[in-house]
């Protein structure tokens, strides 16, 4: 308690020992906020993300995601336009394609036992995100697949590991560590796959005249983020190559780990519950009857049970369940100050799980989605995404993908899964550590 500047601070851990109570602050002076209003205050009054953020900087330096306010305002500006809905809806089909992929890749598990479906997910939503991201078809390599996916896994696991060594937190030790030569030569395949591809679509890009697609009224044709970021530079001058690199990578790092994630916190959430199992299923049949097609727009606006149960699923499981920015300036809450300097994690998963959601908060029920009186009267009340200006800039683009996904999936597959089972880890993002178990059986059409 020794270091409260502020005499309104809120109290440390209440109801603990003082000195025990108070013994966080010896790692870190900082502060945890789960209200969803005080969530959205300090979101919006402070854009400075904290210190840990810096472990990522050698992977995706100055992207979205890791860089200073000031930085941040300036490119989230300029980046916005390029998620923007026209931009996503020439990804439909690309999203639908690799859906049917997913669910082919399946097949090899249907009407077997348990298996853990993170590795098909996983793959599939990386395939997706580089396909998305750079314009990267990895669906005939293979090799080069197998080698950037097991890269970008070890980073994250690297990140994580480094989190919980202390010791390793500063930049001196951290540098001369075992841990930094692997961070090193992983990024080296990483970064070295995202710069030719740069490369090359540069001198593609200075081969054709992109005036010309749009006065045709192309913009909704898929162009890959890397083409959208490159055109947005010439026309305006506004990024560098290695700030291009750093955008794209961060899309990649940001993406794709937490979309896979998602999917199969719903296969195995709907698996656990036939009920609710049989209510996505009607609903498919409503919209699609007994076809196999693509998932259009206009599909996913009928789509309305199959919404609830990925925002369901997202409030239940938060993938992202903290965030944490370093406090800039004092801010005034409704019951507290909390004073400058300080780290302020903001937890997801505390807001997911405030008593504004009601006695049933610990219960996975989608039906609260479908009626406004059953959702929490603060509007604030869901931060799967985050909240406020520096909230996720992909959202749109998960929330697609993932419920093209699900339809395909549900239309072909009967899951079962336990939930119940399953003990969730906060390894940067929330993942189970005892797999993702379900089991799949093939439907009749
Ligand atoms: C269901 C999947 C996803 C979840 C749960 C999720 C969640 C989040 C959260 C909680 C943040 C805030 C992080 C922080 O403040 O530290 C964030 C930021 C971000 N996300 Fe997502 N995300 C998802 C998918 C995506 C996708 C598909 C993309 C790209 C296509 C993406 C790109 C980003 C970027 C670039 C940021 C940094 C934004 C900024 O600081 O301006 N995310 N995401």
């Amino acid at each position: 308690w020794w270091v409260i500047t502020n005499k309104d601070e809120p109290p440390a851990y209440p109801g603990y020992l003082p000195l025990i109570g108070h013994a966080h602050l010896l790692i870190g002076d900082t502060i945890i906020v789960a209200d969803p209003n005080d969530f959205l205050k300090v979101a919006n009054t402070c854009f400075q993300k904290d210190e840990i953020y810096e472990y990522a900087k050698p992977w995706v330096g100055n992207g979205l995601a890791t860089s200073d306010a000031l930085l941040w305002k300036a490119h989230r500006k300029m980046l916005n336009p390029a998620f923007n809905p026209a931009v996503l809806d020439g990804f439909m089909e690309m999203f639908n394609s690799q859906a049917r992929r997913l669910v082919k890749s399946l097949e090899v598990e249907a009407g077997r036992g348990p298996f853990d479906h993170w590795a098909y997910s996983r793959s599939n939503a990386l395939e997706t995100i580089c396909f998305g991201a750079l314009g990267m078809d990895f669906r005939d390599k293979k090799e080069l697949f197998d080698e950037y996916a097991n890269a970008t896994e070890e980073l994250f696991s690297i990140f994580s590991k480094r989190f919980l060594m202390i010791w390793l937190h500063s930049d001196f030790m951290y540098n001369r560590s075992e841990l930094k030569k692997r961070q090193d030569k992983l990024l080296t395949i990483v970064h070295n796959m995202s710069n030719d591809i740069l490369k090359k679509k540069k001198a593609d890009l200075l081969n054709c005249d992109n005036v010309e697609d749009k006065k045709k009224g192309k913009e909704t044709i898929f162009k890959p983020f890397l083409d959208l970021i490159l055109e947005l530079s010439k026309e305006r001058g506004t990024f560098n190559d290695e700030e291009i690199r750093e955008h794209v990578d961060t899309i990649i790092m940001a993406g794709y780990d937490a979309s896979a994630i998602v999917v199969t916190y719903v296969l195995v959430l709907v698996g656990s519950y036939p009920h609710i199992q049989e209510k996505v299923c009607e609903e498919l049949h409503e919209v699609f009857g007994d076809e196999d097609r693509d998932v259009t727009k206009q599909d996913l606006s009928k789509l309305v049970y199959i919404d609830a149960v990925f925002k369901e699923t997202m409030r239940f499981y938060p993938v992202a369940p903290v965030v944490a920015r370093h406090l800039d300036k004092d801010i005034k809450l409704r019951n507290c100050t909390l004073s400058k300097g300080r780290t302020c994690f903001m937890s997801i998963y505390g807001v997911h799980r405030h008593p504004v959601w009601g006695l049933d908060a610990e219960e996975f029920k989608p039906e609260r989605w479908l009626d406004p009186a059953t959702l929490p009267d603060v509007p604030n009340a869901f931060a799967g995404f985050s909240m406020g200006r520096r909230n996720c800039i992909g959202q749109a683009y998960a929330g697609m993908s993932i419920r093209i996904i699900l339809s395909h999936i549900f239309r072909n597959y009967k899951v079962y899964g336990d939930h119940t089972k399953m003990v969730a880890k906060i390894d940067v993002l929330l993942k189970p550590v005892s797999g993702y178990h379900v089991q799949i059986k093939k439907r009749n059409k």
